[in-house]
């Protein structure tokens, strides 16, 4: 999770109390002013072949961000070739199928948040492929090492268990004890430019228990973070707005749902059918199918697998005012080494992660152009094991989306953060007879637990499994998936990593940074980062020529 997913964060939100309309962003330092303004491509991006023509462009990275800007361009007319260093494209979106069992290795759903995924899925023609999950809304927190439903309204969350009386009534009297006119109230809104950690935020207006088992659920499953270690303004920045507006995020959260509600209706002559953008989905084939279609659309010869870029450089003449873009990079294919280099472009989309950035070396003409000023990322490593049980041996199956542990519950014996219901959601993923589970262990929570050894893993999954849904005896089909580096972790000076980026677009004439450590985790997020920064790179060619 971060600042950016925040905003699709709320609107998806199985949390009543945190559901907001998306509205842009105001804590974006780096980005261009462009960034927030240019108006997007229509679903005509297909067919307009004009502007573009004759230019080239360099993406680096093949995950959802970069093939997203490499179709956009494409689309536009520009000539693009995309380095991946894997022999996949996809990134951290990859599914996998044997022996009857389908699952997703990365990313297992997206929402429709954003309008660019509704209309990347529209021009790519896969709108028929989507898949909803079964009984999606029924999401499960762990609470005395029993599952327990997650409220989805007012009153279901007054008769849940999930919280104590005196936790229901803060949440309740909260409208009432926040009111920003409110002087005398000892409730005190945050100062703007001070920055508070998400679990303070939320003590502050909830307690402790709220923050126990909701707050800290809820960043485990969507960034594998902590409340202690994300930051209000970039995690929240809706809510952290809202307190500065109304005092109450709950009464906030109302009336600015009230407010988009009654904007929507003013919105007249809207061709595109109302849907439900909240609802997390998948593909009839995994989010594999995504990726495949964005692939095709690129084109094999433009895209350049087994392409580990390791340097960049930055060509011009003193007297020519616009330069060229030269690549090198570690390509596995026998017989095609440095093919690339002799190959210029006239910009550079860069979406891999900082990481990786910081390890390839720039050139801004005959001059090193040296990073030391890019900050080091955290990222949060890890392992996913994906286990089915025949349907017999499991005595307590939960219909729904899955089941979250708080870290509290940790004291429960429980060592897992959550696990999928992958079968439930989508029982075309297992033999009838079977259930199929997905189960994540690490983040910021466990890093160590991240790398330990298959065996170990499968003693802490098959154990969790059976507490929470009594699932006795051997799995009978088991994969492991380890991410080192899964996500980045967007702490507390997340903002320093942001503007480095932003310092680097501005010195590096026609380079252009996007992608999830940039614009947020969410695949949602990526696809508009991809295609926000393609539109970027079509007025730079525009004014370049
Ligand atoms: C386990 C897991 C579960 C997730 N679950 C969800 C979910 O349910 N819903 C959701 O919305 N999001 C989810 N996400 C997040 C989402 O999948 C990612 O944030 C998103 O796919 C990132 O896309 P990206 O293009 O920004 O980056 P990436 O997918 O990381 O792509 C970057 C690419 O750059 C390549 N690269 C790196 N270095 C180089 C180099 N030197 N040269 C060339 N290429 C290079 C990498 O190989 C990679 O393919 C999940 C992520 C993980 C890891
Ligand atoms: C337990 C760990 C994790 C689970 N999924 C992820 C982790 C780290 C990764 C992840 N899942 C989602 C996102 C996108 C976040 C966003 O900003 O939209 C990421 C990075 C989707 C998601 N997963 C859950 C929610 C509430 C969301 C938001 C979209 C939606 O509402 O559908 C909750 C959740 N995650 C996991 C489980 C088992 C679970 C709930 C029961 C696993």
């Amino acid at each position: 999770m971060s600042r950016y997913t925040a905003y699709d964060r709320y609107t998806s939100s199985p949390y009543p109390l945190l559901k907001l309309k998306p509205k842009p962003l105001k804590h974006f330092p780096n980005s261009r002013a462009p960034f927030l303004t240019i108006a997007m491509a229509t679903s005509q991006a297909k067919d307009d072949k004009s502007s573009g023509s004759g230019k080239s462009v360099a993406i680096v990275g093949g995950g959802v961000s970069g093939l997203t800007a490499a179709y956009k361009l494409k689309s536009k007319g520009v000539k693009v070739i995309l380095f991946e260093s894997e022999g996949y494209a996809g990134g951290k979106i990859r599914s996998n199928s044997e022996n009857g069992f389908l699952w997703d290795e990365g990313a297992n759903t997206m929402t429709e948040s954003e309008k660019e995924v509704g209309r990347l899925i529209d021009e790519l023609n896969i709108r028929d492929k989507q898949q909803f999950p079964l009984s999606q809304h029924k999401r499960y927190i762990v609470r005395n090492g029993k599952p327990e439903l997650i409220p989805s309204d007012p009153i279901s969350l007054i008769k849940s268990s999930i919280l104590s009386t005196q936790s229901k009534l803060k949440l309740l009297m909260e409208p009432f004890m926040w009111r920003s006119s409110d002087q005398k109230s000892s409730a005190k809104v945050s100062d703007e430019y001070s920055k508070e950690s998400v679990r303070s935020f939320f003590q502050r207006h909830f307690g402790k228990e709220v923050v126990d088992y909701l707050i800290d659920p809820f960043v485990a499953g969507t960034s594998g973070g902590d409340p202690d270690s994300l930051y209000m303004p970039y995690a929240f920045p809706e809510l952290w707005d809202l307190e500065k507006k109304y005092g109450s995020i709950i009464a906030g959260a109302i009336l600015s749902k009230l407010k988009a509600k009654s904007s929507d209706k003013g919105e007249k002559n809207t061709s595109v059918k109302k849907r439900n953008t909240r609802a997390s989905f998948s593909f009839h084939g995994g989010m594999q199918v995504l990726i495949d279609s964005l692939s095709k659309e690129v084109g094999g010869d433009n895209l350049k697998l087994n392409s580990k870029v390791l340097s960049l450089a930055y060509n011009y003449e003193a007297k020519s005012p616009s330069g060229t873009w030269s690549i090198a990079c570690d390509t596995r294919n026998p017989g095609t080494k440095d093919i690339t280099r002799k190959q210029s472009f006239d910009a550079v989309i860069m979406t891999a992660p900082v990481s990786s950035v910081q390890e390839m070396k720039f050139s801004l003409g005959r001059s090193p152009f040296v990073l030391d000023f890019l900050p080091k990322v955290s990222y949060l490593p890890f392992s996913l094991l994906v286990t089915a049980f025949k349907k017999e041996s499991v005595q307590r199956p939960l219909e729904g989306f899955g089941v979250l542990v708080p870290s509290i519950e940790q004291k429960n014996g429980l060592k897992t953060l959550g696990t999928l219901f992958s079968s439930m959601m989508f029982p075309d993923r297992a033999p009838s007879d079977q259930y199929l589970y997905t189960t994540f262990i690490g983040g910021s929570r466990n890093r160590d637990l991240a790398g330990a050894p298959l065996h170990v893993l499968k003693e802490m999954v098959t154990a969790d499994l059976k507490k929470l849904l009594g699932a006795e005896g051997e799995p009978t089909f088991i994969k492991h998936i380890h991410w080192k580096n899964a996500f980045p972790l967007y702490d507390k000076d997340y903002n320093l990593v942001l503007e480095a980026i932003g310092k680097m677009e501005k010195s590096l004439p026609g380079f252009f940074y996007a992608g999830n450590n940039k614009d947020g985790l969410a695949v949602g997020k990526a696809i508009t980062s991809g295609s926000k920064v393609a539109e970027l790179v079509m007025s730079y060619l525009d004014n370049k020529s």
